[in-house]
């Protein structure tokens, strides 16, 4: 495929472009435009986050980025097949048990038994959900809940995840130690992320690229490299380097919006 030149990764993998989408533009089928204009990369080692406005088509971004959306214009590329999704809504099944919830992507993918198995306890050790594995979603907090459906797509070993919002619905505390752990995930397992959120701090502290979208039609108003290095120190969060770079990415956006 073609590629656009990579950024240097930061975590180590091998360079190479994983998404690529080239003057997309989505218009569906009722005349709502929702994209137009969008050109985005996602290289091997990059965290990319889009922040914009509600209802400016970052969903819509994404299911076209997972095959679920045809764009109506443009060339949108995905140059692999091992892709992860992890949405606002954990999505498991409410009478299987967390294990059998995380084994559920690999036996959808034919995996045997035994490989399965093993993949779903190590996901779930690397999640930190070890000892709940015989319990039932219900009886799981909802912080618990994410972190079995992050643990469903890592049985996968994806080298692509998406995420829509997937800590929107959280308490603060609970979305800054799961921001922790992703970043410590993102780090371990090298996959590339393209992450939806509605807070820049979470953009920023996340993130190696934090892209800005304007109102609907979205497209892409500005682009901002995070030049703090990785594995991120969680006290950067408090630092004036930061929260300058927050205020750049609000003043983008919320120019983007009027
Ligand atoms: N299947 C569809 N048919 C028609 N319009 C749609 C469809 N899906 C989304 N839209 C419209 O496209 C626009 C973008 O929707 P999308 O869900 O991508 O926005 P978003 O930025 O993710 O919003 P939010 O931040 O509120 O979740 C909205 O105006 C929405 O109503």
């Amino acid at each position: 495929m073609t590629t656009t030149a990579p950024s240097p990764s930061v975590t180590g993998t091998a360079p190479g472009t994983l998404l690529d989408f080239r003057n997309v533009a989505m218009q569906f089928p009722n005349g709502t435009i929702a994209l137009r204009n969008v050109d985005l990369t996602v290289n091997r080692g990059e965290f990319v986050t889009v922040v914009g406005p509600s209802g400016c088509g970052k969903s819509t971004l994404l299911r076209i980025a997972s095959g679920l959306e045809k764009a109506s214009e443009g060339v949108a590329e995905v140059d692999t097949d091992r892709i992860g999704y992890v949405f606002q809504d954990a999505t498991l099944l409410p009478w299987r048990s967390i294990s059998k919830n995380v084994e559920l992507l690999a036996e959808l993918h034919h995996m045997p038994k035994a490989q399965r198995a093993a993949k779903a306890q190590e996901a779930i050790e690397l999640v930190g959900l070890k000892g709940f594995e015989k319990n039932l979603p219900k009886q799981l907090s909802g912080g618990m809940r994410m972190r079995a459906s992050l643990a469903r797509s890592l049985t996968l070993e994806p080298e692509l995840f998406l995420f829509d919002e997937p800590f929107g619905a959280l308490d603060e505390i609970t979305r800054e130690r799961l921001n922790d752990e992703l970043l410590r995930l993102f780090v371990e397992k090298q996959f590339a992320g393209l992450f939806i959120t509605h807070s820049v701090s979470e953009a920023v502290y996340l993130s190696t690229k934090v892209i800005v979208m304007s109102g609907r039609p979205g497209s892409i108003v500005e682009r901002f490299d995070v030049p703090f290095p990785m594995p991120r120190d969680p006290d950067i969060r408090f630092t004036p380097e930061f929260a300058e770079l927050v205020g750049e990415v609000s003043h983008a956006l919320r120019e983007g919006h009027s």
